[in-house]
């Protein structure tokens, strides 16, 4: 039987198997319900740490944001609890884990135009709803990409996520390659950003690498600003389509994600594995 919304979930509602990853904050353990023997995936994030790093507030607006989005392609955030030292976030597991691993795992490290595009497009459809909902991710990269035991997307960790418009300033501690011109400078940004980061996203799906990898930061963040993107071979012309309105300086020239889910690239590559 399904518990009431009052019911106070506890540590003592689940067992807890073996670690799936883990972060800075806490780990992620494969964990499943007592009573139902729902498998889900168990976050912790250690109190001490997160008021140490001042995101205390960020992973309770995370809480927030995730506990009212439903949509196939996000990570559901099923409920939440915490005890003295621990906040306990438990969520969907996702069987086939990062995606991140799964593009490594490929021969060339990069995804046929067929899964780029299924995923590419999935990862639109999820964007679509965080945006109709008034939230923007902020955080688009592989690693925080889940696969399904069917091999379907499941977008993760709103831990940066905010509601729209927002100028909140995010000391990243990941990678800056996904970062667009307008959060490199610090200015005021809107859900484009996540247009952006999609067409990065696209790319080093085919690539394999996103754009503007380089040695360090600097190089990083000119080629942003330049916004010079390098097309090796393997990019047909329809994807290159795709990704050149995606990645573009000004936010609102990015196209809109619906044109993204309709663009010929998509439609000819997303279902049928070639
Ligand atoms: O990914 C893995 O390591 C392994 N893995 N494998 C399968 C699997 N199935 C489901 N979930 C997994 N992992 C948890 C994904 C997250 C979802 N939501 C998060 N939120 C968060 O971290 N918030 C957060 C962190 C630090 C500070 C702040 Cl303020 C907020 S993490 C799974």
């Amino acid at each position: 039987e399904t518990r009431s919304n009052s019911y106070m979930w506890s540590l003592n509602d689940f067992e807890v198997g073996a670690p799936l990853g883990r972060g800075k904050f806490g780990r992620v353990y494969l964990a499943r319900d007592k009573n139902t023997h729902y498998m889900v995936a168990l976050k912790t994030l250690f109190k001490t740490e997160l008021i140490k790093s001042r995101v205390e507030k960020q992973a309770l607006r995370e809480i927030e944001i995730q506990s009212h989005l439903r949509h196939p392609n996000i990570l559901q955030l099923l409920t939440y609890f915490h005890d003295e030292k621990r906040i306990y976030l438990v969520l969907e597991f996702a069987a086939r884990g990062e995606l991140y691993k799964e593009l490594k795992r490929q021969p060339k490290e990069r995804f046929s135009e067929h899964l780029s595009a299924k995923y590419t497009y999935q990862v639109a459809d999820a964007l679509e709803y965080c945006h109709q909902n008034n939230v923007i991710h902020r955080d688009i990269k592989p690693e925080n990409l889940l696969l399904t035991h069917n091999g379907d997307i499941k977008l993760a960790d709103f831990g940066w996520s905010v509601h729209a418009p927002s100028n909140k300033r995010n000391t990243m501690c990941g990678t800056l390659d996904y970062l667009p011109p307008e959060m490199v400078s610090g200015q005021k940004y809107d859900i484009f950003v996540d247009h952006w980061c999609l067409g990065i996203l696209c790319y080093e799906f085919l690539v394999g690498r996103p754009p503007f990898l380089s040695d360090t930061s600097d190089e990083t963040y000119d080629k942003i600003k330049k916004v010079e993107i390098p097309w090796p071979p393997q990019i047909t012309p329809g994807a290159k389509d795709l990704i050149s309105r995606l990645i573009k300086r000004r936010s609102q020239d990015r196209i809109p994600l619906r044109e993204v889910k309709k663009h010929f690239w998509i439609l000819e590559n997303k279902d049928d594995p070639k």
